[in-house]
């Protein structure tokens, strides 16, 4: 039977806009992050008022203008495949605004939601301030899109990151966990995975375990799958020849990335 923290791409049309994923806290029992992705056409347009959640729309493919209010961001988007592994553009909407989406040409979009604690300006995340970072050695390497860190105060609740894992490697390893509010030696944040793979036929492995096993879920992850981690460690395995990109969507009670790494695994970061 598969996990209940695996959910697979839908393909529900409303109006110009195919919704592939609306993961919203009814159904994800998540109680701070939801999460949406939408395809659209070109001149399709999406409409979205929000109400106690904060937004950050990510052109994942695509071009795409973003509106709120007075402000038009135009034909923004930078690739046609996430594998082209550039960071792209976004825009951040805080709560109680109405946003609409038209698109360009044929595009993709993330809506990232978390719970909106302060209004806060409308702000386009330019592609070209995103920060770029390259983690890990040996098999543990991964590249990483920092749209909207803690460090970044554009937002008062969302994080979002993007992920690159080689074939071969593994990410989000050690296995490390973000499931208690104690910090400063962690935080408690909810998390989204939005998989996908190049070539599109391949699949992952992630595993979402507790220390007490009481949560023990490992998943045989396809292209354009979500994976739920409400909480408990969450390494992801990619097989070689495949190369895999997820997008993580985080929130909690605050907005601190701490995170707290799986004492039996820790040691592979003491390699030489
Ligand atoms: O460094 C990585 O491998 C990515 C992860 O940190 C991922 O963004 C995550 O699990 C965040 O908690």
């Amino acid at each position: 039977m598969a996990s209940h923290l695996l959910r697979k791409p839908a393909q529900a049309q409303e109006g110009d806009v195919t919704i592939i994923h609306n993961l919203l806290p009814r159904d994800t029992r998540l109680e701070y992050v939801g999460f949406k992705m939408i395809d659209l056409k070109p001149g399709g347009r999406y409409e979205e008022t929000l109400q106690d959640q904060e937004c950050c729309i990510v052109a994942l493919t695509g071009k795409i203008s973003v509106t709120e209010g007075e402000q038009t961001f135009k034909e923004i988007g930078t690739r046609e495949s996430v594998f082209e592994k550039k960071p792209t553009d976004s825009v951040f909407v805080s709560g109680g605004k109405l946003f609409g989406i038209e698109a360009v040409t044929s595009a993709t979009v993330a809506l990232c939601y978390a719970p909106f604690l302060e209004p806060l300006p409308t702000r386009w995340i330019k592609a070209g301030d995103v920060g770029v970072e390259q983690r890990g050695k040996y098999q543990n390497k991964r590249m990483v899109h920092n749209i909207l860190p803690d460090s970044d105060p554009t937002a008062s609740s969302l994080l979002v990151v993007e992920v690159y894992t080689e074939g071969g490697n593994f990410s989000s390893y050690p296995p490390h966990k973000h499931d208690q509010d104690r910090l400063p030696d962690e935080s408690f944040l909810e998390e989204t995975y939005y998989h996908e793979m190049d070539p599109g036929s391949g699949f992952v492995f992630q595993r979402v375990y507790t220390d007490d096993r009481r949560l023990d879920e490992t998943m045989a992850v396809e292209h354009r799958d979500v994976v739920l981690v409400p909480a408990g460690y969450h390494p992801v395995g990619v097989p070689d020849g495949y190369t895999s990109y997820y997008l993580n969507v985080m929130a909690g009670p605050k907005r601190i990335w701490k995170f707290h790494n799986d004492p039996d695994h820790e040691w592979i970061l003491e390699r030489q």
